[in-house]
């Protein structure tokens, strides 16, 4: 359902006046020369973009990366789009990245990194408004992004569309030895989750899949049957189990 149009139908998204976006890409796939994110005046160097070719469908989903600093949003991104961890040094996003337009079910998705620190919180909240589906980000190791979940579901409650697409990522999964035992209570916020590991690449294809499966259910006018995200995940996961570490 890509279509070579501008972004102007159903579903359709646009940046809202806290940034303009600059940078061109050619499709999944290619890479673009490093997209330049102007915030109240200030131009901010960023990762190279790995793919931002946005006005070529006309019907679109903004999808953005959320959760606390260091969990591994950006991480999870690169690994989604390139099929690889970004290893070594912990490079901080500053503000928000559009780093990837990507086809998947027929749909254009557009996916957002976000800076978790603090510092960038106002920046981010302008972004929330017109984001069709959210991935909240905690980091399985770190009790304290665990802790934050519900003020993130808090801020996301405020500042985002009433019936955003929201699915929580306990990410860094089997990575390390000693993770920590904080997985009984996440059924306490009603909110569907999985499991991720952005470095060995574990349910991270199935993350974006499922919320485009459910962002494609929810475009149709006359569904005809309710799609069930967290039913939809917990099956796939389990019919990848053989492959989980
Ligand atoms: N072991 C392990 N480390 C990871 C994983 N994902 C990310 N990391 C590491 O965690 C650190 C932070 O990753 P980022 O993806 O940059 O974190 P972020 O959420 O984008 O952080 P901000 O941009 O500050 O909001 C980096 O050192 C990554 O190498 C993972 O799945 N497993
Ligand atoms: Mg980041």
């Amino acid at each position: 359902m890509s279509r070579k149009k501008s972004a102007k139908g159903k579903g359709a998204t646009s940046s809202p006046s806290a940034g303009s976006l600059t940078g061109k890409g050619t499709g999944k796939g290619a890479r673009s020369s490093p997209a330049i994110v102007q915030m109240n005046g200030v131009v901010h160097p960023i990762r190279p973009s790995v793919s931002c070719s946005s006005d070529f469908y006309d019907i679109a989903f903004k999808v953005m990366l959320v959760g606390d600093s260091g969990v591994g949003k950006t991480c999870l991104l690169v690994r989604f789009k390139d099929g690889a961890f970004l290893a070594g040094s912990f490079i901080s996003t500053v503000g928000i990245d559009f780093r990837v337009m990507i086809t998947l079910l027929s749909y254009a998705l557009q996916i957002w990194d976000t800076a978790g620190q603090e510092r960038f919180r106002s920046v981010t909240h302008a972004y929330y408004r017109d984001a069709n589906a959210l991935l909240l980000l905690y980091d399985v190791t770190n009790k304290t992004s665990f802790d934050n979940i519900q003020a993130w579901l808090t801020e996301i409650h405020e500042y985002a569309q009433q019936d955003v697409v929201l699915m929580l990522l306990g990410n860094k999964v089997r990575d390390r030895v000693k993770e920590l035992q904080i997985y009984s209570g996440l059924e306490e916020f009603g909110v569907p989750f999985m499991e991720t590991s952005a470095r060995s690449g574990l349910n991270v294809e199935l993350a974006f899949t499922a919320v485009a499966k459910e962002l494609q259910h929810r475009s149709l006018e006359d569904p005809s049957e309710k799609f069930k995200l967290q039913e939809y995940v917990n099956k796939e996961m389990k019919s990848t189990s053989c492959c989980r570490s």
